[in-house]
């Protein structure tokens, strides 16, 4: 079976060669690796990932610039085709400056940078990229980041809840973010973005391995893993 998958990276990015690793650790398939400049994505991609770091030195605002590069314009047409697109951390930043995703990431309440093994929780476990977890379920992965704090109006985030788009929330109070929201999904359920990082729990040696069934779950319905 075919599979492409693909992780950006953009200047500052720092989390691209861990998600490289974990995409092919648990799909077994090399992903491809694409520079921010390029305008064009291969088109028979099946899985975009966006990850971490501080791209543009997160100026202007964290992710805002990195969402005006030419490959974000071919994501934004893949993600409207239904390819899978998972952004972490910086990545997630990404996808709202590019509206991919509702709300927005600010400056962490507690204005430090965090960086811990924090416990989610599992808030809807029938989506594309959860479905190995059950609902409900506590698991634990790192954050590290400083504009990590979520923040959307009321009737956004009754529409996240009652659509059941809120993928996971913080298992305590780690950044200020409205609802303690940690990740959420576009309307179709295709892009996730998340603050905390799944590439980076992948085996116990990690501390945890809590994040493979993330990876697992996407590659699964790929008919990868
Ligand atoms: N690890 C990261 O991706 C950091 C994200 C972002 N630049 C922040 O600190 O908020």
């Amino acid at each position: 079976m075919a599979f492409t998958a693909g992780v950006i990276t953009f200047p500052g990015s720092n989390c691209d060669r861990d998600m490289a690793v974990a995409i092919r650790d648990i799909s077994g398939r090399e992903p491809l690796r694409l520079w921010h400049g390029d305008a064009d994505l291969p088109g028979n991609i099946d899985f975009i990932a966006v990850p971490g770091g501080f791209s543009y030195g997160d100026y202007l605002r964290s992710g805002a610039m990195a969402a005006n590069s030419p490959i974000m314009r071919s994501v934004i047409a893949a993600a409207d085709r239904g390819v899978p697109v998972l952004g972490v951390c910086n990545g997630f930043q990404v996808l709202t400056e590019a509206r991919l995703l509702p709300g927005a990431l600010m400056r962490n309440a507690g204005i430090h940078f965090v960086c811990r093994t924090v416990p989610l929780v599992v808030e809807n476990g029938s989506s594309l990229f959860t479905s190995r977890y059950e609902t409900g379920s506590t698991i634990q992965i790192p954050v590290a980041h400083h504009d990590g704090n979520y923040y959307a109006d009321d009737e956004t985030l009754d529409e996240l809840e009652g659509e059941g788009r809120v993928a996971f929330r913080y298992g305590e109070n780690v950044n200020g973010s409205a609802r303690q929201i940690a990740g959420v999904l576009n309307a179709k359920g295709n892009v996730l973005g998340m603050m905390p990082h799944p590439e980076r729990a992948i085996e116990d040696a990690q501390g945890s391995a809590d994040g493979r069934a993330l990876f697992e779950g996407v590659f699964e319905s790929l008919s990868v893993a």
